[in-house]
């Protein structure tokens, strides 16, 4: 992880590359901001929002101690339209004995399109997430999520992602993923 970290750091001193600021909360850090948010957005499921325990509220996989779930970094390049991960999931995100459970790797592929969707047009939402799991991702193991700004239709967001092992050799998982970026005069 670190050694990946390191070389995708360099990739960074041309400007090619950026790292990605890493968020413990959502994008927004305040609460009066995520709830404008959900109101502005959301109006119909603000209703069923408790906002007291939203005050709690943090990013899904920002919820483990260090090393012991999703353990992530993420880099970007304008040029190509690229984002790419360097996850690491941790031994409290087994599925089948030894294996990464499929619902981690899907949390990761939709964080990683979902951010590539972000840095080109804001607020959006995950509307479809198409996942063949190819191969195992052994448990505890880093790989390479690579996910990829396919095409923008109006206010859809067409990115397709694969995982891979460090050494490119193994293909794990394969994705396609349709974002919605939001309309605040529709209610969703
Ligand atoms: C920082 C890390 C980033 C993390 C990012 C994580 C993102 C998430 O996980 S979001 C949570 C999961 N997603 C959700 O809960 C979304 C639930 N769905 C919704 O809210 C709505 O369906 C939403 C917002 C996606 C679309 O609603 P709305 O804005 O009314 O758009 P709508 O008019 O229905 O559709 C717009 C277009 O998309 C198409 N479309 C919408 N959904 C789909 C779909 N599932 N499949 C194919 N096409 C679709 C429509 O056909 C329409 O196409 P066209 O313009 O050609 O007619």
């Amino acid at each position: 992880m670190r050694l990946l970290f390191d070389q995708f750091m360099k990739k960074c001193e041309d400007g090619s590359w950026i790292h990605l600021p890493s968020y413990n909360y959502t994008l927004f850090q305040r609460s009066q901001d995520i709830s404008a948010f959900i109101h502005a957005y959301l109006p119909t499921a603000s209703k069923l929002i408790n906002e007291e325990k939203l005050l709690q509220a943090k990013i899904f996989t920002r919820n483990f101690e260090d090393g012991l779930g999703f353990e992530y970094v993420m880099f970007y390049n304008d040029v190509e339209k690229r984002v790419v991960c360097v996850f690491e999931g941790g031994p409290y995100l087994q599925g089948m004995p030894g294996c990464l459970h499929g619902g981690a790797i899907a949390t990761m592929i939709d964080a990683t399109v979902g951010t590539s969707a972000m840095i080109a047009e804001g607020i959006v939402m995950t509307a479809n997430l198409n996942i063949n799991f190819k191969r195992p991702v052994p448990l505890c193991s880093v790989v390479l999520i690579n996910s990829q700004l396919d095409k923008i239709e109006g206010r859809k967001l067409f990115i397709s992602c694969n995982v891979q092992s460090v050494d490119e050799k193994t293909l794990y998982t394969e994705a396609t993923s349709l974002f919605i970026k939001l309309d605040p005069e529709k209610q969703v």
